[in-house]
């Protein structure tokens, strides 16, 4: 099953003179594939990451997205389509410092109205998944650069999403957490078959994926 289908997918920014950020892209992903997307600075992976989320529009072209063409839904439909389907993961954790990790974790399928115990147990068997069941009742303050990325991960998986999308989710970490937290997507592809498209500058880190998609000028090379 097709997830992500795009078919000459061009990104013009209002605003910015006949600048294509993507150009006539064509993109395939299938349900289960971890991909990598990579490129220089400016080469448009942040714009193909958002319009795949939903979270920003193409100037032309056809997105469909688990079978929904979202350029056909009012912004009402695309939040709850959002919420529903997909996981994200910045590079900055954007947790809320004043809950701990198992309320951080929690948050998503409490804001979608699900039981309060329900979504503690699930979210306490994904803080467990990301090793972090030990750390259940820190803060964000009192966890590592590591640790609070791996309870983003939590939150992002918390209601099941189909597709998780990151961007960037190692730019703020070292070496060793970087490798950590792809580590831990590798595990989450293949233990919950989460389809995953993870933006990075680091082609180490990339190679790793079953699958590398090379954006160079808003071109897949
Ligand atoms: N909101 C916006 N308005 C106008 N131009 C934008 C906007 N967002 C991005 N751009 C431009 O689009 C191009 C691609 O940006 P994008 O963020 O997709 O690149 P990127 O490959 O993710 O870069 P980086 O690795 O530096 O994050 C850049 O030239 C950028 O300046």
């Amino acid at each position: 099953m097709k997830i992500v289908d795009c078919i000459n997918l061009t990104k013009v920014y209002p605003g910015v003179q006949s600048t294509e950020v993507l150009k006539e892209l064509n993109l395939s992903i299938e349900a289960g594939e971890q991909a990598a997307i990579l490129g220089q600075s400016g080469s448009g992976k942040s714009t193909l990451l958002h319009i795949i989320g939903a979270l920003d529009s193409a100037s032309s072209g056809q997105v469909t997205i688990l079978n929904t063409d979202i350029s056909t839904l009012s912004d009402d439909k695309i939040a709850a389509f959002r919420n529903e389907n997909m996981g994200f993961i910045y590079q900055f954790h954007h947790l809320l410092m004043e809950f701990t990790a198992l309320e951080n974790a929690m948050m998503p399928l409490l804001i979608a109205g699900k039981d309060e115990s329900r979504a503690k147990q699930k979210a306490t068997e994904l803080l467990e998944l990301v090793g972090l069941s030990h750390r259940l009742n820190h803060k964000p303050s009192q966890l590592s650069g590591g640790e609070r990325q791996r309870v983003a991960i939590a939150r992002a998986l918390v209601n099941e999403p189909k597709l998780v999308l990151a961007d960037e989710p190692t730019g703020n970490l070292d070496k060793a957490n970087a490798q950590a937290v792809f580590d831990l997507f590798l595990k989450i592809n293949k233990e919950l078959n989460t389809t995953l498209i993870v933006v990075t500058h680091d082609q180490q880190l990339a190679n790793q994926f079953g699958r590398v998609i090379k954006l160079d000028d808003g071109r897949i090379v």
